[in-house]
């Protein structure tokens, strides 16, 4: 049996990586492909217990590296737990968020640095990659911040709630990585309607697809 794929959907708060993740696995499942869906942080119940102990809470609660570590520690529990298991029977895995998101957050905004955060990655899950990651980008920031805000009525989670400057350092990580990983990482418009967006994902998976 074939080994199945593994693809992350990527992007600042609120530009439709949820949405999408669910558009994609009905729209992979009708291709006859199973499709397992999972997120970060999170996916394994090690990890989601981190999860909890990241998003919750004061902004102090974790330093900067604190925060990086932790993220490198749920995603190693996910990759063996859930990811690599799936992918041994043959399955696709959708992930909401993956390691781009801890370059970007972490890395690009967090002040660590993209390289110092792979590094990490490197020891934590020896450099385990995905197939394809596709990053959700809306030209203006407020737009998505805007969608999780109809969407949640408050301003989000420890992350989340970080200041406009955060937000947009966390974009200048997500191109920079494009820039440097255009094989893996695609940047995909997430304007217009959802059924729009769902046809540029497939269309940036098209040689991946059976
Ligand atoms: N193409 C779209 N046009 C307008 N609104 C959208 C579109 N896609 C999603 N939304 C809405 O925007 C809000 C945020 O979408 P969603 O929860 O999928 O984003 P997300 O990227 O997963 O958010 P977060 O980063 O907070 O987890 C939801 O209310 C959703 O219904
Ligand atoms: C995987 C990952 C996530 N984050 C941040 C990004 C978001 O603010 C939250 C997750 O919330 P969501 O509603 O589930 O998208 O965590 C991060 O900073 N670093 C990461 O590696």
């Amino acid at each position: 049996m074939a080994r199945g794929r593994f693809i992350s959907l990527e992007g600042g708060e609120g530009v439709g990586k949820s949405t999408q993740l669910t558009a994609l696995a009905q729209a992979l499942e009708g291709r006859g492909l199973k499709v397992v869906v999972t997120r970060e942080p999170g996916g394994s119940p090690g990890a989601e217990a981190i999860r909890k102990l990241l998003l919750e809470g004061d902004e102090k609660r974790w330093n900067p590296r604190s925060e990086a570590l932790l993220f490198a520690a749920a995603r190693s529990d996910h990759i063996e737990k859930t990811i690599v298991p799936a992918l041994e029977r043959g399955e696709w895995v959708l992930s909401d968020r993956f390691l781009d998101s801890s370059l970007a957050y972490q890395g690009e905004a967090g002040g660590l640095g993209i390289d110092a955060v792979r590094d990490l990655h490197r020891f934590g899950s020896q450099d385990f990659l995905p197939d394809r990651t596709l990053v959700l980008r809306l030209e203006d920031d407020a737009e998505g911040a805007a969608r999780a805000r109809v969407r949640d009525g408050n301003p989000g989670d420890r992350i989340g709630s970080r200041p406009p400057t955060y937000h947009a350092a966390v974009d200048a990580g997500f191109r920079a990585i494009a820039s440097k990983e255009p094989d893996r990482v695609k940047l995909i418009d997430a304007g217009g309607t959802a059924a729009t967006v769902t046809a540029r994902l497939l269309y940036a998976l098209g040689d991946l697809l059976p």
